[in-house]
């Protein structure tokens, strides 16, 4: 199960960016090169885990939770929307702030309204900055958040999530030291 990323996610370096151990893996970075027999076993095993036939549009946000998101839009027809770092002034454009462990910045929501169905996939999440901060906007349009998928997860952000009433489903759950990668749990082997 999932064996091409954990393999892979073990075998990740470890850098710092200020205070934070941050893994380079090709799923969360596009470095080094993304092997698409492994976009396809994640893509592959979040439609197990999922009830895509009621979503109205996969949503992501760039950048790396395009490769997955894509390839999910790709297997199911189901379009794809990316919350976006740039703004592009549209009607109904929504701003909300990120914030990561090594980041701060502005998102963008465009082209979705009030009472349509969404998955959102993204490709880590960490202290939960990126996701709390966009269930909130989703949820103050009137959005109707069906699941909210992480391929990768680390740390206790998850929790914050959960007091949104949101439990989201975290494929592979790691550690990450200045050692390196290790893997605490799989998705459906709690
Ligand atoms: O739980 P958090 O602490 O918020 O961290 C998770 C976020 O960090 C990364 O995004 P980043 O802004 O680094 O962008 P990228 O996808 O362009 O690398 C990742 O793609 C998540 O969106
Ligand atoms: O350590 C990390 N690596 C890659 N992407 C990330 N997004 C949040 N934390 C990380």
């Amino acid at each position: 199960m999932l064996e091409k990323l954990k393999t892979s996610l073990i075998n990740s370096p470890v850098i710092k960016r200020g205070e934070y151990n941050y893994f380079i893996h090709p799923i969360s970075d596009g470095v080094p090169s993304i092997d698409p027999h492994m976009v396809e076993e994640i893509a592959e095993y979040i439609l197990q885990i999922t009830d895509i036939k009621k979503v109205d549009t996969i949503l992501t946000i760039e950048a790396m939770g395009i490769p997955v998101a894509n390839a999910l839009s790709l297997k199911t027809g189901i379009p794809l929307t990316i919350v976006r770092k740039r703004p592009y002034f549209l009607e109904g454009e929504v701003e909300l702030s990120q914030s990561t462990g090594y980041s701060k910045g502005a998102l963008y929501i465009n082209g979705l309204k009030k009472g349509d169905r969404v998955i959102i996939v993204d490709d880590v999440i960490s202290t939960g900055g990126t996701l709390i901060a966009l269930v909130k906007a989703l949820k103050t349009m009137g959005v109707e958040i069906l699941d909210v998928i992480s391929v990768i997860g680390r740390g206790n952000g998850y929790l914050q999530l959960k007091e949104l009433g949101v439990e989201p489903k975290i494929l592979v759950t790691i550690d990450v030291s200045e050692k390196g990668v290790e893997i605490k749990n799989v998705f459906g082997n709690e």
